[in-house]
């Protein structure tokens, strides 16, 4: 194999998401079947021998791809040439802890790390931030990352994509793959708004096959907007494969392109499009192509949606607020 092999920093490596994360892309599923990677997993000093473990476990898989693994508890040595970063690790909501106590928390994590990258990443890194809250939690990065290109910092809402998608299915009796056009707009949060009034089934207006507000209003948007505590609730554990392969999903649109008349959500820094305030990390809909992205354009919003969206930017603002004032942006 001649090809160069692309580093992958996974943050957080010894944690759930990244146990069901890693094997994937040493597979090739996060750049392709042809791409070399080489791993890079950094871990707080605790977590060094659980992320030993998982390194053990893939040495054992034998992938053929998979030219090398480091393991770290240090950013700079974690981020040392990094193409791709998934920052997965993040400081959990834990009892009685404010909304200020954890954007704080995360600051420690998040700031030193968009350092990191910024002062040894390779030219070309591209960053998503799954940790939550996952689009604050980039917007500190990126700020720590000045001389990073401003859009290569983005956060996850794949996930509740794919599970707009599922709940879409089940509802109309179509599969995920008649399905184009989904969007999730906003935070990933409950306020995120999953919009369907552009998206298609088989080619049909998927909201027009629908036909049903009340569905959408009281149903579908609650359903995918609170998948996450749902699982939570479910699992006694947050969810892991499905945010790891949503993390695979996001990466390979945005590395390898997305399909002809199709889109896909990311949480990227605004351009001012939609109403959203400039640079506010929030997810869009946008088309891929040679590794970058682009916001779909000239999309018509209506008042159902205008309302959902402002209200979930109406948040991530008052999260930008929040950091800008704890010194972190
Ligand atoms: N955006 C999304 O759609 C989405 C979906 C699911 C989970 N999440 C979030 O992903 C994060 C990780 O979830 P998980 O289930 O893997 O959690 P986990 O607790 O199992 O693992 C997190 C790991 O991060 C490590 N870590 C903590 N601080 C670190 C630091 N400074 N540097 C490196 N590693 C550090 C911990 O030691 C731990 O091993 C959580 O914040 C979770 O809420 C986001
Ligand atoms: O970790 C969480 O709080 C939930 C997670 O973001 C999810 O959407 O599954």
């Amino acid at each position: 194999m001649t090809r160069t092999p692309v580093n992958v920093t996974v943050t957080g490596a010894a944690g759930q998401i990244g146990y069901a994360l890693l094997f994937r892309i040493a597979s090739g599923q996060l750049l392709g079947a042809d791409v070399p990677v080489k791993l890079r997993l950094l871990e707080i000093t605790p977590a060094l021998k659980a992320a030993e473990g998982t390194a053990m476990e893939l040495d054992d898989c034998a992938f053929p791809l998979l030219q090398g693994i480091d393991i770290t508890d240090d950013p700079n040595v974690a981020f040392d040439g990094a193409n791709v970063g998934l920052l997965v690790g993040a400081r959990p909501r834990t009892k009685g802890m404010e909304r200020g106590d954890l954007l704080e928390a995360n600051g420690g994590i998040f700031k030193p790390q968009g350092k990191a990258i910024n002062d040894h990443a390779a030219d070309d890194v591209k960053v998503l931030v799954v940790g939550n809250p996952a689009n604050t939690n980039a917007l500190i990065a990126q700020a720590a990352a000045p001389d990073v290109p401003a859009e290569r910092f983005t956060a996850m809402t794949r996930l509740d994509h794919n599970r707009a998608l599922t709940q879409l299915a089940k509802k109309t009796g179509s599969t995920v793959a008649d399905i184009k056009r989904l969007t999730i707009w906003g935070n990933h949060s409950a306020t995120q708004y999953p919009d369907i009034f552009h998206a298609t089934i088989a080619g049909k207006n998927a909201a027009e096959t629908v036909n049903d507000e009340k569905w959408l209003a009281e149903e579908f948007i609650p359903t995918v907007a609170k998948r996450g505590a749902a699982i939570i609730e479910a699992r006694g554990a947050s969810s892991a494969a499905s945010a790891a392969n949503a993390a695979i999903d996001h990466v390979y649109s945005w590395v390898n392109g997305t399909a002809d008349g199709d889109w896909v959500s990311m949480g990227i820094p605004s351009d001012g499009s939609y109403g959203v305030p400039e640079g506010l990390i929030s997810s869009f809909p946008v088309t891929t192509k040679d590794g970058t992205y682009e916001i779909v354009p000239g999309l018509e919003i209506n008042e159902f949606s205008r309302a959902r969206i402002d209200a979930s930017v109406k948040e991530l603002e008052e999260e930008r607020e929040a950091v800008r004032a704890l010194g972190l942006i």
